[in-house]
């Protein structure tokens, strides 16, 4: 169904397909279509395209099946004439807590580079209709990449975007903050502690994904990045993150 519709455009040329592109279409108006978001078309004329991410339970993690739909709510609204330009909302208390946690945890690097994990994450970027975030509560990790790639961001008061992949021993993980002028030093340092109690190793491949970059075109440096993540797969620090995430506990990273 999802190459269907992302071909929706092209098919509606050939009559044959028709049937395809039509029930692609139905989904967001017979609704309970999804199993991980809602979609429906908002504005006074319907010409807004309305993406909620709905996992309530697991604050929008952002699991493979959630991604599929939203690829797929993608692929429709971009075939529908009417609509002008897509949301991307999740809840008051999370847009999207990242990628989904249960679901990585024990994958190998092999998984990841075989099944090409996250080849289709870039969805979001490639829209040719323009995209808004609605961001409240948390919007972590993949859930703050997600926001990222729409065209504009729309924030709550109490949205909260984070980049915390390197306290699960995987990347990225950098934060930037401004302090009051006698309390830079203590607070730099309480900042490199944390780094510190990090895996080095992974902390490493962050800055190898930042710095090779800067060299790169923004494609060249996505597909680094991909390789990289993938990498950290192979590493008992990506292990013990994960692992000590579902089991609720604090890691300890062995820099292995
Ligand atoms: C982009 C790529 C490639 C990678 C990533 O995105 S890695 C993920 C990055 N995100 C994170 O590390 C955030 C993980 N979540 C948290 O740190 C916390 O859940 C929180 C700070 C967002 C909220 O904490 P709070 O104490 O308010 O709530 P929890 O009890 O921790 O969570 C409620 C419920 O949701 C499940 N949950 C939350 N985040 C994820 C996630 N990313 N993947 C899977 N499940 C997630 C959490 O386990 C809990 O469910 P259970 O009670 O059933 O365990």
């Amino acid at each position: 169904m999802a190459f269907l519709c992302r071909s929706a455009a092209s098919l509606l040329k050939s009559p044959r397909a028709a049937p395809a592109v039509l029930s692609a279409c139905r989904l967001y108006s017979s609704g309970g279509q999804y199993e991980y978001i809602l979609v429906e078309k908002r504005g006074e004329k319907s010409d807004v395209g309305f993406i909620q991410l709905n996992r309530p339970k697991a604050l929008n993690a952002l699991c493979d099946g959630l991604m599929k739909e939203l690829k797929q709510a993608l692929d429709v609204f971009e075939a529908d004439g009417e609509v002008g330009a897509i949301v991307i909302t999740g809840s008051d208390r999370a847009f999207a807590a990242g990628a989904d946690i249960k679901e990585m945890q024990n994958k190998t690097f092999q998984d990841c580079y075989r099944g090409d994990f996250l080849a289709h994450w870039n969805r979001v970027s490639q829209s040719k209709k323009p995209v808004i975030a609605a961001v409240n509560g948390f919007a972590l990790g993949g859930g703050c990449e997600l926001a990222m790639m729409c065209d504009i961001i729309y924030a709550g008061e109490k949205a909260q975007f984070g980049q915390p992949e390197i306290l699960l021993g995987t990347i990225p993980g950098l934060v930037s903050k401004v302090y009051p002028v006698d309390q830079l030093v203590s607070e730099a340092v309480k900042c490199g502690e944390k780094i510190a109690a990090n895996s080095k190793l992974v902390s490493a491949m962050a800055k190898e994904a930042v710095n090779a970059a800067f060299e790169m075109t923004l494609a060249e440096g996505n597909h680094f990045e991909k390789r990289l993540f993938h990498a950290t797969f192979a590493t008992g620090d990506q292990k013990e993150g994960m692992t000590a995430f579902v089991e609720k506990r604090k890691a300890s990273f062995q820099d292995s």
